[in-house]
């Protein structure tokens, strides 16, 4: 089975509308056909660009796709602040992040919420990219791979193979998030393998083979492709690098890098 990489830039609470606008410009006419022929480009902007990044992407045919970086487990209600899945399809969105850990850890955001947000995405056709990944205690005691296939569990409970199939998993420890602490090639290997034979076993060997699981924290221009090197490792998820175009086009196009 092949799995075309995917590579997802969650810009977090960064830029306007109008510098949204001018990123994603500057991002497409660094990336040509082939190199989004090979490589699914995607940008998760803040809600209040979701609109002009849409109106930008539909006017020049641009062949990179959009979400947001949350949503609500509710369809519509007295919910203040919140943004709904109804909302984000009508503008659009193929992907929506659930559970960050920015999001577990500023909003105390559960597996439990985290489930039923994934429930909520399906449930409007949205595509969610569940963020899973341990802390540096958890992972300086050795116990990264059993925290992080709990919260695996956790998120998918509930949730059929049908639309188990079609999740995109994102693994970021948390200690190489925003830091300049890359994980090694070899640290995104084992807990991409872990998932996966989670997913076998939870789900069928087909499901797993065709889930798209990436790797996140401090990716940049300079250490991408021995990540992507690995075999179970499809695409990044990439904060700080990805709001500034030319580094987030070097990344998408990590297969050109000698
Ligand atoms: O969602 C993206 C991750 O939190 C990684 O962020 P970072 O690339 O700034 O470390």
């Amino acid at each position: 089975m092949t799995r075309r990489p995917l590579m997802a830039g969650n810009w977090k609470m960064n830029l306007t509308h109008l510098e949204a606008i001018a990123l994603v410009q500057k991002l497409a006419f660094s990336l040509n056909d082939d190199d989004l022929e090979k490589v699914e480009v995607a940008v998760l902007p803040p809600f209040t660009d979701i609109r002009s990044v849409q109106t930008l992407i539909d006017a020049d045919r641009y062949n990179i796709a959009y979400g947001a970086q949350d949503l609500s487990q509710h369809d519509s209600g007295a919910y203040t602040g919140d943004i709904s899945g109804a909302m984000l399809a009508k503008l659009g969105c193929t992907y929506v992040v659930v559970g960050h850990s920015e999001r577990r850890e500023y909003h105390a955001e559960t597996d439990e919420l985290v489930a039923a947000k994934i429930k909520a995405a399906y449930k409007h056709e949205l595509t969610p990219i569940l963020c899973v990944g341990e802390p540096l205690e958890v992972r300086q005691e050795n116990r990264h791979v059993e925290h992080t296939l709990a919260q695996l569990d956790g998120a998918l409970d509930g949730l059929g193979a049908a639309q188990a199939a079609s999740i995109v998993v994102a693994y970021e420890p948390v200690w190489a998030i925003g830091t300049g602490e890359v994980a090694t090639p070899d640290d995104a290997q084992e807990m991409a393998a872990a998932i996966r034979e989670r997913l076998a076993k939870l789900y069928s060997a087909e499901v797993a083979a065709g889930v798209r699981i990436l790797y996140g924290g401090s990716v940049k221009a300079a250490n991408v492709k021995p990540i992507m090197e690995q075999p179970d490792v499809d695409g990044a998820l990439v904060g700080g690098a990805s709001i500034v175009a030319d580094e987030f086009a070097l990344i998408a196009r990590y297969h050109r890098n000698p």
